[in-house]
């Protein structure tokens, strides 16, 4: 399958005035399944060097992830964005097997991340296998993003894949942002999202990179990211390494190090 064009400045101009906006063309559907199998070898190499499989900053253990989180297309989209400075300040994975009853609560992402000013970041969620509304795709409360913070209320249910269970009570109407395998939506992190269980067959994994700029600042503890377009002139943040080769030693220490700090939730 051939790629379509990417306008990344009306792609930009759309999400500032939005807070939200589907799809973006990243990568083929080929492409999309080889970060798919990328991602299941993170899994297996997690569980055997670290005893866990982590969802977080995989971007620093895997070359192969890390060209996804750095690649072309979703620079172009974060940098006409936010200019050209750019830190991703976080990776990670929402993974819903076909069939499978985990959901996500409705949600402002600025509710726990500790970020300020919440304005200059972008979620980039890009779909590695089809999302759908069969198979609980993302979906948005349009205009939500102009209400400030909203109160959550952290609720405890093992299907909600949320670390918290951060849940937000709303009765809009929400807008889906189906994707097909390859596809990203954005978001920002003060409009309220959320997503149903998956009841298709097949699975509906999402990647989800997390883009600030340098200005803003983390308000929980120290904190780091990775540079990935540009340069830091603020320091608010300990830089990370891009690794280049799968599961090196260095770079399992400079994830061991990020996971603990507010962006990894490790
Ligand atoms: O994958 C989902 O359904 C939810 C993702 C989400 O909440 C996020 O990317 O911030
Ligand atoms: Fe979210």
């Amino acid at each position: 399958m051939s790629l379509s064009n990417l306008d990344a400045p009306h792609v930009a101009e759309n999400f500032l005035a939005h807070r939200f906006y589907a799809p973006v063309p990243i990568l083929t559907q080929e492409e999309a399944t080889e970060v798919v199998n990328a991602f299941q070898q993170f899994e297996l190499d997690s569980l055997a060097h670290l005893g866990k499989v982590h969802r977080f900053k995989a971007h620093l253990l895997s070359p192969d992830l890390a060209r996804i989180a750095t690649h072309p297309r979703v620079l172009a989209v974060a940098t006409a964005i936010l200019g050209p400075d750019v830190l991703l300040w976080s990776s990670d994975f929402f993974v819903k097997p076909g069939g499978s009853t985990g959901y996500v609560s409705w949600h402002q992402d600025s509710t726990h991340a500790g970020l300020d000013p919440t304005d200059d970041i972008v979620n980039l969620w890009l779909a590695l296998t089809p999302s759908k509304s069969a198979s609980g795709c993302l979906r948005v409360i349009a205009g939500t993003h102009d209400a400030g913070q909203l109160t959550h209320t952290n609720k405890e249910d093992a299907d909600n894949m949320l670390f918290f269970g951060q849940t937000v009570d709303v009765e809009s109407d929400s807008v889906a942002l189906p994707l097909e395998a390859g596809e990203a939506s954005l978001h920002s992190m003060r409009i309220v999202h959320g997503s149903e269980p998956n009841r298709s067959d097949g699975p509906r994994i999402g990647m989800v990179l997390r883009f600030i700029h340098p200005s803003v600042r983390q308000t929980k503890a120290r904190d780091s990211a990775t540079l990935v377009a540009g340069v830091d002139a603020f320091n608010h943040f300990d830089h990370e390494p891009i690794p280049t080769s799968h599961f090196a030693s260095d770079a399992i220490a400079a994830f061991k190090d990020a996971i603990r700090r507010p962006s990894g939730l490790g």
